[in-house]
């Protein structure tokens, strides 16, 4: 198996004249998940969303620089974004489950990308919700409404949508910042389980969150990258003051 799930290389991102990222290079392993922390403003956002190249559907934003899946750069213009986006799933910080039940929302990518066959969909939807950790909580409603559910089950929901179409890396903006702390426990206790599988992304304003959940974390400040390393190492011994002073509360 491949080292890392994904490459960065030399990322650029400009909305018009305004570089929001600059020159980023980073790795990021399989069955491990990275934080990406930094304050406010500082790029860590149109970073992820650029991995899946989600920054195309700004108008006005241009991405440079080399984003590598083994030996595919994903960041050409020949690349065909809808089925990168199968590969890498996304998870945004409001849930946005789709105005329909429990069921489609998990059938609709893998019928999307192809799959036909209804015993094949019934088996595609309990083992995501069952990944996901919400089968036990909805097995016996599949067809009612998955805005019928909690905000933190409907988070979950979106988690088991993005893994229906088998991505081999998920990124996570902010997952759990719109919910209550029993509901963010289980979101964090959820993707400590998918890093056995996936190579996770996620980007978190919260520092206990990161220190909890990650193998590594990546600190930005104005679209600079300032230190990557170790989670350990990066919240008891920065290399960098910046990192210090921003992980001790001095600023952000
Ligand atoms: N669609 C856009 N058009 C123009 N500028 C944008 C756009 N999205 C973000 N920016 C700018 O790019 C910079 C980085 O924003 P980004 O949202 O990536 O930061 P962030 O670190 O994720 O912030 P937050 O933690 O507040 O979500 C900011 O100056 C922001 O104003």
């Amino acid at each position: 198996m491949q080292q890392y799930g994904l490459s960065a290389k030399d990322l650029s991102v400009y909305y018009g004249p305004k570089q929001a990222v600059k020159n980023v290079s980073l790795d990021f392993a399989n069955k491990q998940v990275t934080a990406l922390i930094g304050p406010s403003g500082c790029g860590k956002s149109t970073f992820l969303r650029s991995l899946n190249r989600m920054n195309d559907l700004i108008d006005g934003a241009k991405v440079t620089g080399e984003i590598w899946i083994g030996e595919e750069n994903i960041n050409h213009p020949k690349t065909d974004v809808v089925s990168l986006r199968q590969r890498i799933g996304m998870v945004w910080q409001r849930p946005n489950p789709f105005h329909k039940s429990i069921y489609e929302n998990i059938a609709f990518g893998p019928r999307y990308h192809g799959v036909k066959n209804k015993k094949q969909l019934d088996e595609i939807v309990e083992q995501s919700l069952r990944k996901a950790a919400l089968w036990e909580e909805t097995k016996d409603r599949l067809h009612k409404s998955g805005l019928s559910l909690s905000g933190g089950q409907q988070q979950r929901l979106c988690i088991a949508r993005s893994i229906a179409v088998k991505p081999s890396i998920i990124l996570m903006d902010e997952p759990a910042s719109a919910l209550d702390p029993v509901s963010t426990a289980k979101i964090e206790e959820l993707i400590t389980e998918l890093k056995q599988e996936y190579c996770i992304i996620i980007v978190t304003h919260n520092m206990h969150q990161a220190a909890r959940i990650s193998e590594k974390t990546a600190f930005f400040l104005m679209g600079d990258l300032i230190e990557y390393d170790e989670t350990d190492k990066m919240f008891t011994d920065p290399e960098k003051k910046e990192t210090s002073d921003y992980i001790s509360g001095r600023f952000g």
